[in-house]
């Protein structure tokens, strides 16, 4: 910038100068210009290669993470592994260095034909057999030791991972990158720790073997060593920065995995089979698929044939300097300045080095892959989750029921409030509905009320105190409730029922009581093996329910909560003939006589049945009262009432 100042301050002054004085004035401010950019364009593309590699580099710290993971999985098993890691490290150069002893040894027996020496050659050559069978074993051992921690590390992270699953909010699940992390953590949580483990400690055993080469090569020549491993940084340099591309390209397609995965799902699971079937979505669905594959793949491609192709060619650098070396050896012989049996020493150095040298390169591009996993696993595992704050157990005024006041929400991400300014009293023993159009906002009131979620204005109370003051467990062990999308557990009948109270879950008298309330025990004793039927058909002799059994069966659930005084039932009866559902009002007045619930439902033969009715409509309450009171009025209620009366008539 100070340059372009100064070139136009040089073209302005330039109008007391001479015409040619100005133009070169001119010429080398844009010169000066030029150059400067050339400059500030070649900074900040080093800063950009500086800052690439100390990303690529920082990952390396998953190395020690990784170790600390199998640590603590199982000591013993580590230490092993450590022990074989080193063994397996430092044979192959005292092998090298045996192999010089024996040449040199069985040179000197044929020239002095004395049995000493005789016997100091086949002693080498025991030695080595000795090493040899030590390296195999080390070798079993690290194979066996891996095998070994892959299970047990294997099932450490899938706990890990599925203990965090539980401290989450529901909003975390709907967050769909931090479910993205969850399920990648999830997808490869047996194999990537332990593969990090054993491409560290396969590093480690290819440097000790390197330094030991480096060491019985120093005794040739200083230099010689230093130039090796000069020629070594280049080929290291390119692999850590495609490996850290390679890393950044991996977050990036994140949404196409998961749209991949979602595909797959659809695909091949049951409970979608039937829709894709009739609607013949196969096809389609298999072309995105295909699709998205192929976009991965080009991308994929690309960066695989540079990584090769450059590997190649700084490969090609060190083997030049690695035969370079060899070559200046080898002439050291033919002068007799070193022995035979350093000639063949050096010469496995030099095979075995170059092995152990592109082993070590892709054990480095290996733990970059496994260390972006475990990247996204600490952070997945150490996200911060708040924790619900309140310990009161009971509230300042006990048997004051419920209070809406002025609550507001808004989901995360959206742009309109789903709740504004809600505002209402239940007391103990009411049964209240809610009714409104689809997307009024009844559900996310149920949310609110069961503290999935919690106000983004106003405050709910419960016996006079915030529920954000309650202890969550208490609060929870109050509330009854059943949403329209309950589970369908794939477990026993008495199971399905029993998920609504954990503590008492194997109770087959409970079962009994709340399948009584909630009307599924007559087609439940039906059944030849009753409760301990499995439901669902993913396992075997599994059997089907129908939607309004389901439903029953969810009902019975929100009963087996005994101690609790608040039953909320989100849609309870939709799949239900009209004879169940009239049966089941009629009957669960009688069994929540003092019990508060809030019902929701789109049906108004089941809502004239509640004692208050709160009207939505865009997540503002409009109308709220008896049902006698509403009709009267003749608003929104009345005209949502004679419309579904008419369809009666
Ligand atoms: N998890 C969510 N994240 C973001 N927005 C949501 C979420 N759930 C619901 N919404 C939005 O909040 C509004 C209220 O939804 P809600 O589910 O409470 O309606 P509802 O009255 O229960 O509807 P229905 O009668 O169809 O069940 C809707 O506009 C909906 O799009």
């Amino acid at each position: 910038m100070a340059l372009i100042q100064n070139s136009a301050s040089l073209n302005s002054d330039g109008s007391f100068a001479s015409q040619r004085q100005g133009k070169q004035c001119h010429q080398s401010g844009v010169r000066a210009i030029v150059e400067n950019m050339k400059y500030r364009n070649l900074y900040s593309g080093l800063q950009r290669r500086l800052q690439e590699l100390s990303q690529s580099l920082n990952l390396f710290q998953y190395g020690g993470r990784a170790v600390e993971l199998v640590w603590s999985t199982n000591h013993r098993l580590t230490l092993a592994l450590a022990l074989f890691t080193l063994v397996a490290g430092l044979l192959p150069g005292a092998i090298a260095y045996v192999g010089k002893l024996i040449i040199d040894s069985v040179v000197a027996a044929s020239q002095s034909q004395a049995v000493g020496d005789r016997w100091d050659a086949l002693g080498y050559l025991a030695l080595e057999a000795i090493a040899v069978a030590l390296l195999a074993g080390s070798k079993q051992g690290l194979t066996l030791c891996q095998s070994l921690l892959r299970v047990l590390l294997g099932q450490k992270v899938n706990v890990l991972i599925l203990k965090k699953a539980l401290t989450l909010d529901l909003a975390h699940f709907e967050d769909s990158e931090f479910y993205d992390k969850m399920t990648r953590a999830r997808r490869e949580a047996s194999s990537r720790p332990l593969s990090l483990v054993g491409r560290t400690f396969g590093l480690v055993q290819d440097s000790l073997a390197l330094i030991t080469y480096g060491g019985l090569l120093l005794n040739f020549s200083i230099g010689a060593v230093f130039v090796l491993m000069l020629a070594a940084v280049p080929a290291f340099i390119a692999e850590t920065r495609f490996a850290g591309q390679a890393f950044r390209l991996f977050r990036w397609r994140a949404p196409e995995t998961r749209e991949q995965t979602y595909l797959e799902t659809l695909i091949a699971r049951e409970d979608f089979a039937m829709e894709v079937k009739l609607f013949q979505l196969g096809p389609l669905l298999l072309t995105r698929y295909q699709e998205i594959f192929h976009r991965l793949y080009d991308e994929d491609r690309s960066l695989t044939i540079r990584r090769g192709l450059w590997g190649y060619l700084l490969g090609l650098l060190s083997t030049a300097a690695f035969y370079a070396a060899y070559t200046w050896i080898v002439i050291e012989a033919i002068a007799g300045r070193i022995s035979l049996g350093d000639l063949t020493m050096y010469l496995v150095v030099f095979r075995q080095g170059q092995t152990t040298f592109s082993s070590a390169l892709s054990s480095i591009g290996g733990m970059f892959e496994d260390s972006l996993y475990l990247s996204n696993l600490y952070e997945f595992l150490e996200q911060e989750i708040p924790q619900p704050f309140g310990a009161a157990t009971k509230g300042p005024t006990p048997g004051d029921g419920i209070r809406f006041e002025n609550v507001s929400f808004m989901y995360p991400g959206n742009a309109q409030p789903a709740l504004t300014n809600i505002s209402f009293h239940l007391k103990p023993g009411e049964k209240m509905a809610i009714v409104g159009e689809n997307g009024s906002g009844k559900t996310t009131l149920i949310k609110l009320l069961t503290r999935l979620y919690s106000p983004t204005s106003g405050r709910i109370l419960l016996d006079g105190l915030d529920l954000e003051a309650w202890d969550m467990e208490v609060l929870q062990r109050r509330i009854g409730v059943i949403f329209q999308n309950f589970v369908r557990y794939q477990f026993t009948v008495g199971e399905n029922v029993g998920v609504g109270d954990v503590e008492h879950i194997t109770e087959s008298p409970r079962w009994e009581e709340a399948a009584n309330k909630g009307m599924a025990l007559p087609f439940i004793e039906e059944m030849t093996e009753g409760f301990q039927t499995q439901l669902g058909k993913w396992f075997k002799g599994g059997r089907e329910l129908s939607g309004g059994q389901w439903q029953k069966i969810a009902l019975s659930r929100a009963f087996m909560r005994t101690g609790a005084d608040i039953l909320v039932l989100d849609e309870p009866t939709s799949a239900m003939d009209a004879e169940a559902e009239v049966q089941i009002f009629n009957h669960f007045r009688t069994v929540t006589q003092h019990q508060m619930a809030i019902l929701i439902s789109h049906r108004f033969s089941t809502v004239r049945m509640a004692d208050w009715i709160v009207v939505l409509s865009a997540g503002e309450l409009i109308e709220q009262g008896t049902h006698e009171d509403l009709v009267q009025a003749g608003k929104r209620y009345a005209h949502l009432f004679s419309l579904q009366a008419a369809g009666y008539q």
